[in-house]
């Protein structure tokens, strides 16, 4: 009897080390299974919820084990990011993000691009620390400031979802994680692919507005440029390719491509890579009287009148024109665009003057599934760049305030 008792804890002790050594596995693998598992997103018209499917919380429960990998940021003695951080302190972080994101973009398609856009800014200028919204005070000049950075829009919807994060968990939730988490909302809402997102980033205490300016991507520069400065930050050229996917949703302000139309490269001519029926029609969208009254820097908040003005008459008049002028579903259709000579901004129509990046480009137009994986881990990438962890930075209570 007690040699039975004996064999049977091997065999459980045998159990248990193999059960431990899978799960390791596919924490090890969860990022990837996840996309595999989940190719596509939710719909955004039949749910109620952002919750893609059933299946969903059997990964969920997979993920249970969540403190096991972690994330090691660049400074060795401060604390990885995670998946779930506020699985104890704030516990319904997330959901509160999402629902009101998802609130928000039922009001407002407009918002989802305005959030995505705002977390590529934030992370491209030292990483994802919401440096990118905090106001100047005396001694700082904010990145609001630098000139690319003149037409962000949504400060105002962080600090909706800060503030009502604040009355549910007083101080814990930092703005730098809401900011990742509701471009991923708006990124799955957009019809675009659902991708899990590490939490627990911390908020600079600075802005870097000679950085934002300096560094950001310019949509005149050639693909060179581009590609040197997303290799400095890890990306390489497939991953500009599919990050710049993002194009296929929002709206672009025509002075940042006016010169494409008449005056290209100081010349007198347009772009020669420009489809000519696509040149014509961006013409009338804007005249010279649109391009004049749209070369100041913006006047109006961050958040309005564009993010409710954006697909009525009064975007025209200010200038403004969808960025994914053929159609509005998240991938393909940007990268049929390029194919066509149909990319509004020179930044994303240049994509077609490398081999390696045309490449990329044909296989994205021709494999949605493809482009939606690729744009997940990318953006999973993006969203952890350079992360501040405890015990740097700090949790603000107003994210556009140093606390
Ligand atoms: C070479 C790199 C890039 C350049 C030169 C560039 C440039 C621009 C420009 C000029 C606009 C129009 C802004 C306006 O009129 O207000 C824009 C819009 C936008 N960009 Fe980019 N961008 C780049 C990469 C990215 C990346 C990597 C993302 C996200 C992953 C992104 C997301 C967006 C979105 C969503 C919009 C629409 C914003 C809205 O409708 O409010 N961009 N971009
Ligand atoms: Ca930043």
């Amino acid at each position: 009897m007690a040699y039975c008792r004996i064999i049977l804890h091997l065999l459980l002790a045998i159990l248990m080390v193999y059960v431990s050594y899978l799960r390791q596995m596919l924490i090890l693998e969860q990022r990837v299974e996840f996309l595999e598992i989940f190719p596509s997103s939710p719909s955004p018209s039949n749910s109620s919820s952002l919750d893609p499917d059933p299946r969903w919380w059997i990964y969920q429960f997979l993920l249970s084990a969540k403190h096991e990998e972690k994330l090691e940021t660049g400074n060795s003695s401060s604390r990885p990011i995670e998946y779930d951080f506020y699985h104890d302190s704030c516990p319904k972080a997330e959901q509160i993000v999402r629902a009101i994101v998802e609130d928000l973009y039922r009001a407002r398609p407009e918002v989802a691009p305005a959030l995505l856009r705002l977390l590529f800014h934030d992370c491209f200028i030292q990483g994802c620390d919401a440096s990118v919204l905090l106001d100047s005070t005396e001694g700082m000049t904010s990145e609001k400031d630098s000139p690319l950075n003149e037409s962000l829009r949504g400060f105002g919807l962080i600090d909706q979802i800060k503030s009502k994060l604040e009355g549910h968990c007083p101080g814990v939730v930092s703005c730098a994680d809401i900011l990742v988490l509701a471009a991923r909302d708006s990124v799955a809402l957009s019809g675009g692919p659902f991708y899990p997102v590490y939490t627990g980033r911390r908020d600079s205490t600075v802005a870097f507005s000679d950085r934002a300016t300096a560094e950001l991507p310019n949509p005149y520069d050639h693909l060179p440029v581009h590609l040197a400065s997303f290799a400095s930050r890890g990306f390489d050229g497939r991953e500009i390719v599919t990050l710049l996917g993002a194009h296929s949703i929002g709206v672009i302000d025509c002075k940042f491509f006016e010169k494409r139309l008449y005056h290209f490269d100081g010349s007198n001519k347009p772009d020669p890579s420009l489809d000519l029926g696509f040149l014509d029609l961006m013409r009338t969208r804007c005249n010279n009287s649109n391009i004049e009254s749209s070369q100041g820097p913006e006047t109006s908040s961050p958040d309005s009148p564009s993010l409710t003005t954006v697909h009525n008459s009064s975007t025209e008049e200010r200038g403004l024109v969808p960025m994914n002028y053929e159609g509005s579903a998240f991938g393909t259709q940007y990268y049929h665009s390029l194919l066509q000579g149909k990319g509004i901004l020179y930044a994303d129509q240049q994509l077609m003057a490398m081999e390696e990046t045309g490449n990329w480009v044909r296989a994205y137009a021709l494999d949605a599934s493809l482009f939606r994986r690729d744009f997940a881990l990318a953006m999973m990438k993006l969203s952890d760049l350079q992360v501040l962890t405890a015990p740097m930075g700090q949790i603000r209570l107003t994210c556009s305030k140093v606390a």
